[in-house]
């Protein structure tokens, strides 16, 4: 089990991140989400001990742990295949695990590309198999499939589900609502550096399900708003209504905030 205690983050007059508590399990995915700024990659990195935190402390952290950023980071002047073997042999990873990586992302028919002749999918295919040569018990990543093509992301999600069956702990950045509902047992919203909402899945749809998008007439003039159950009893000429996934629970619009 991961325990984060009080954690933050200062960067120069600036709270990235604040009071930060968590306790992840074995097993767990947790999806982090937020607006762009809200402290998610900060987090991230010091979880991976990348970046050290201005006050608070984290429990459970064993050598175990990978972390893929956002955008990968690969030896230019390495094939593929050779960046495979330049990364196994610093972590003592066994031959077999480079082939097995391989073979379960698609890439052997690439082995002798450089990293710039292979596509944003294959980089991140990559990045992600020299992530898991070592077995991490831990991994860390920082929107993984954004703006990747659909194979790609299929094959990435469905690694994260068998890691998930064998009891890894996964913190996983993301934008997209529909990968929370597919792989995530748990939300970790950030707003402005804090934790604005953290639970199970269920746990989020039980305590905002009652808002929906309510598109209203105000003269003359459709305009759609983010309300409460409560709310739209009282709203006149209501002409649509829709329910609010997470990823437009995010975004919020002007005057349409959902207060708790
Ligand atoms: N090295 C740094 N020095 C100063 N400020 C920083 C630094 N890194 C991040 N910040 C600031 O800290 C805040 C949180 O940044 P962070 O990158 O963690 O957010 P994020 O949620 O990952 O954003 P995004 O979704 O855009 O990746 C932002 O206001 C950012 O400008």
């Amino acid at each position: 089990m991961i325990v984060l205690k009080e954690v933050g983050k200062k960067y120069k007059n600036n709270w990235a991140l604040k009071n930060v508590n968590l306790k992840v399990n074995s097993g767990e995915v947790l999806g982090i989400i937020g607006k762009n700024g809200c402290g998610k990659t900060t987090l991230l990195k010091i979880i991976a001990g990348l970046l050290k935190p201005s006050t608070g402390v984290i429990k459970g952290i064993t050598d175990g742990i990978s972390y893929i950023p956002e955008k990968p980071v690969l030896i230019p002047e390495l094939s593929l295949m050779d960046n495979m073997r330049y990364f196994a042999s610093l972590r003592n990873s066994k031959k077999e695990r480079i082939y097995e990586e391989l073979e379960y992302f698609q890439l052997t028919e690439h082995l002798s590309k450089r990293p710039t002749e292979l596509s944003k999918g294959l980089q991140q295919r990559l990045s992600m198999a020299i992530a898991l040569l070592s077995e991490p018990d831990v991994l860390l990543m920082d929107e993984p499939t954004s703006g990747l093509d659909a194979e790609s992301k299929n094959l990435i999600m469905e690694k994260i589900k068998k890691l998930k069956r064998e009891k890894k702990t996964i913190f996983y950045v993301t934008h997209d609502d529909e990968e929370v509902e597919a792989i995530c047992t748990s939300i970790l919203i950030l707003e402005n550096g804090t934790v604005y909402f953290h639970g199970s899945v269920e746990e989020f749809w039980k305590e905002y399900e009652r808002y929906v998008f309510a598109t209203v007439k105000l003269d003359n003039v459709n305009i759609t708003r983010k309300v409460s159950l409560e709310e739209l009893k009282e709203i006149g000429d209501v002409i649509h209504v829709r329910s609010v996934g997470i990823r437009e629970f995010l975004a919020g619009r002007e005057g349409d905030e959902i207060r708790r």
